[in-house]
C-alpha cells in the first residue's frame, strides 16, 4: 500500500545556536544534516546520545527554532512561520511537562480543551491515564510519573493530528508504563503521527515503527526495527548471547573460537560475535558427547547493541 503524506518532513535540516561565549561568540553549528520523515498512524522515534541535536531537531520541527537551512514541513507547513491554526493541530508533550504549579489536574484539563473547536473528552482521558485517582491533588504535589501522565493528557485533549512525546515513560511505574503504552498504540491505530524520544531503547523497540538515529547533529541511520535489528553483518564484532541448558558439569571446548562458560549449573552460554560457522560447531560438540539440551535460547541484536555500535561506547 502507498504510504501516505508525511505528517512530518524534515530534509538536510541545519541549525547554528549562538552566539557562544566559549568560543568567542561565534556561532555552532548543532544540527548539520537532519533528515527524518514521520507518517500518520506511525510512531516514529528519534534517538540519539547526549548532545547529538533532538531536541533542536524537534524545536525546528514544532516551529520553535528557525532552521538555518534545508527544509521542515509540518502537515504540509513550514512551522516557523506558520500560525495558531497549525498549532492547533499539532500536541507537545515536553518531558518536565510544562504544566502551571498551582491548579489541579482536571480544572488545567477542561480549560485547556476550552481552548480547541475539536477536543478530546477530558472525563474520557482522564480514566484512561488514570489522572482520577489524584484529580483534586495540585500538580506540584503530583508524583513525577504522575506530572507525566497529566501532561500528555494536556498534549492530547487539543485532539491534535501529530503528537510529539519527549521521553514518554520517564519516571512512570510499570504499571503506569503499561498504561501509556496501550494509549500510544491506540491513539496510532487512530491515525496519529507520533514522534518520540526516548534514551530507553526497549521503549523504542517496543513502540516504534520506524526508527532515526541522530548523531552530532545528523542522521546517521533510520529503517524499522527489524531492519536496524537484522544480523546480517557477523564480522562486524556484535556481541549476542547464546545460552543453552543440559546436564550439569560438563566440559566443551571452544567452539570455532569461543569459550562455553558454565555460569550456573546446567547453564551454559558463549558470547560473542556469533554467527551460523559457531551454531555449527556448537551442534558437532553435542554430538560429540551425546548431549541433546533441553533448551536453546538466543538473544537478539536489540536496538541498544545498534545504538552503541552507531554511537560509541564512550560517554557524551
Ligand atoms: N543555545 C545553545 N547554544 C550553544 N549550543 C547549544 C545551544 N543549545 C544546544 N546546544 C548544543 O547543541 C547540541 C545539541 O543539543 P540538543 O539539546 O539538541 O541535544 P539532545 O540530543 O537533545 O541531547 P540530550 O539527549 O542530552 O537531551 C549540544 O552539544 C548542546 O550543547
Amino acid at each position: 500500500m502507498p504510504k501516505s503524506e508525511p505528517c512530518l518532513d524534515i530534509q538536510g535540516l541545519v541549525k547554528d545556536l549562538g552566539p557562544v561565549e566559549a568560543l568567542d561568540n561565534k556561532m555552532v553549528r548543532v544540527l548539520a544534516g537532519v533528515h527524518l520523515r514521520a507518517y500518520p498512524g506511525e510512531v516514529t522515534a528519534l534517538l540519539g546520545p547526549n548532545g547529538a541535536g533532538k531536541t533542536t531537531t524537534l524545536a525546528c520541527a514544532q516551529g520553535l527554532l528557525k532552521p538555518t537551512g534545508g527544509t521542515v514541513r509540518l502537515l504540509g507547513q513550514e512551522p516557523f512561520q506558520a500560525g495558531a491554526q497549525l498549532r492547533s493541530r499539532v500536541g507537545v508533550m515536553l518531558q518536565e511537562g510544562g504544566l502551571p504549579q498551582a491548579v489541579r489536574p482536571v480544572p488545567l484539563l477542561r480549560h485547556v480543551a476550552g481552548m480547541y473547536s475539536h477536543p478530546r473528552n477530558v472525563d474520557d482521558l482522564v480514566e484512561r491515564l488514570g489522572i482520577n485517582t489524584f484529580a483534586n491533588t495540585p500538580i506540584r504535589r503530583l508524583s513525577g510519573g504522575q506530572k507525566q501522565r497529566v501532561a500528555m493528557a494536556a498534549a492530547l485533549v487539543g485532539n491534535p493530528e501529530v503528537l510529539f512525546l519527549d521521553e514518554p515513560s520517564a519516571g512512570l511505574d510499570p504499571q503506569s508504563r503499561s498504561v501509556v503504552f496501550e494509549l500510544i498504540q491506540e491513539l496510532r491505530r487512530e491515525g496519529l503521527g507520533i514522534i518520540l524520544t526516548t534514551h530507553l531503547m526497549d521503549d523504542a523497540q517496543r513502540l516504534a515503527d520506524y526508527v532515526f538515529i541522530i548523531d552530532a547533529g545528523r542522521t546517521v541511520l533510520h529503517g524499522t526495527v527489524p531492519e536496524l535489528t537484522a544480523a546480517t553483518d557477523t564480522s562486524a564484532g556484535v556481541d549476542r548471547l547464546l545460552t543453552f541448558d543440559a546436564a550439569p558439569g560438563l566440559d566443551f571446548p571452544p567452539v570455532a573460537g569461543l569459550e562455553v562458560s558454565e555460569s550456573v549449573p546446567g547453564r551454559y552460554s558463549l558470547s560473542g560475535p556469533l554467527g551460523p560457522v559457531h551454531l555449527q560447531a556448537l551442534a558437532a560438540a553435542w554430538a560429540e558427547k551425546s548431549v541433546m539440551p533441553s533448551a536453546i535460547h538466543m538473544a537478539p541484536r536489540s536496538l541498544e547493541d545498534v545504538f552503541l555500535d552507531i554511537s560509541g561506547k564512550e560517554l557524551r
